[in-house]
């Protein structure tokens, strides 16, 4: 049995409009995504902004309430746990943002930052719990005087590694990481990386590692899905992706990633250019179950709703 279990989630925001405010139509951040965490395993979930990666994260965390589909932890579905707030689940699953600035309080020393989360589910003595916190700080390589300073007093790679201590603290099973590296220089990104991955293997912690970066996801992850607006278009192990994409996106996405070698810039530049019409072509393209393909850009507004596949939430 996996760690957590993901079954036709989907996450669909009201929008209103008009005089009354009605809710005239729906954003589907998500829309029916299936995907398990094993123990010890890190997930990847990569697409480009507004792909509804980040709103799987917290609806996960319970920080995003879910339209329909299962949450499954542990054999348990915790979207129909009657009191959320006391299940184990909240100090299971854990999670570290992107922007470490404005997730870490600016008024509160590093000390209460981190004891926070052990705060909610232990009682310590103050003296357990600065020896819990001290041991936290050394796990992800701060110094213990850190315990007094104030989240603006350090850099974002050493912020990260509060933002990671904090998630550790409650020694959880999964940490959902959303973007943790985006915002830090390309060495620093590998030091984080770095020590995830050796807390990863300490602790025997999953992570769900959100990003959209393929790069940094090849690093982190053996098993992924690809992400755009709202559904998956692709899923698979690294090395199905990163040799063998079979989605018109997910070949987008790889040829997105910078080429380094001087010499072989010129290929790359037509290879992503022919990748960009093909993908603009694909983009509008539709699939009946019979075969025949519509060019969506083409039919009207009537005619897709009528399309059942569409209608009912298909591939487009
Ligand atoms: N509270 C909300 N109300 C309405 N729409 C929302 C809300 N939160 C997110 N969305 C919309 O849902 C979609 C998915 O957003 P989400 O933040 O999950 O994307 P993402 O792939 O994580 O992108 P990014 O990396 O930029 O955060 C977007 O179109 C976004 O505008």
């Amino acid at each position: 049995m996996a760690l957590i279990e993901i079954r036709n989630l989907k996450i669909h925001y009201p929008i209103r409009s008009g005089f009354w405010n009605r809710v005239t139509d729906h954003v589907l951040a998500v829309d029916g995504v299936n995907f398990d965490i094993e123990e010890g395993e890190t997930y990847g979930l990569i697409g480009e902004s507004g792909s509804g990666k980040s709103t799987i994260g917290k609806a996960i965390v319970g920080l995003e309430p879910v339209t329909s589909g299962q949450i499954i932890y542990k054999g348990k579905d915790i979207t129909k746990a009657k009191n959320r707030k006391a299940l184990q689940y909240n100090k299971d699953v854990q999670m570290i943002f992107q922007d470490s600035l404005s997730s870490l309080n600016p008024r509160k020393r590093i000390e209460d930052i981190i004891a926070e989360p052990i705060r909610n589910f232990q009682r310590l003595s103050a003296t357990e719990e600065r020896k819990r916190v001290q041991e936290l700080l050394d796990i992800v390589g701060m110094p213990s005087d850190a315990l007094y300073k104030y989240p603006h007093e350090f850099s974002g790679g050493q912020r990260q590694r509060i933002g990671v201590a904090r998630a550790v603290a409650t020694n959880p099973k999964l940490i959902v990481a959303d973007e943790p590296v985006s915002a830090l220089d390309l060495s620093v990104q590998a030091q984080v990386l770095n020590f995830m991955k050796r807390i990863q293997e300490q602790y025997n912690i999953s992570y769900l590692f959100i990003s959209h970066d393929l790069g940094v996801v090849k690093h982190m992850c053996r098993a992924m899905a690809i992400m755009h607006r709202g559904r998956f278009v692709e899923i698979g192990t690294r090395e199905d992706i990163y040799t063998d994409p079979k989605h018109i996106y997910t070949k987008r996405l790889l040829a997105a990633i910078p080429e380094v070698k001087p010499g072989d810039r010129d290929a790359h530049v037509a290879h992503r250019k022919a990748i960009e019409k093909e993908f603009t072509e694909e983009e509008n393209r539709y699939y009946d179950k019979n075969g025949r393909v519509y060019d969506l850009q083409r039919v009207s507004d009537t005619h897709q709703a009528a399309l059942p596949e569409l209608a009912d939430g298909g591939e487009a």
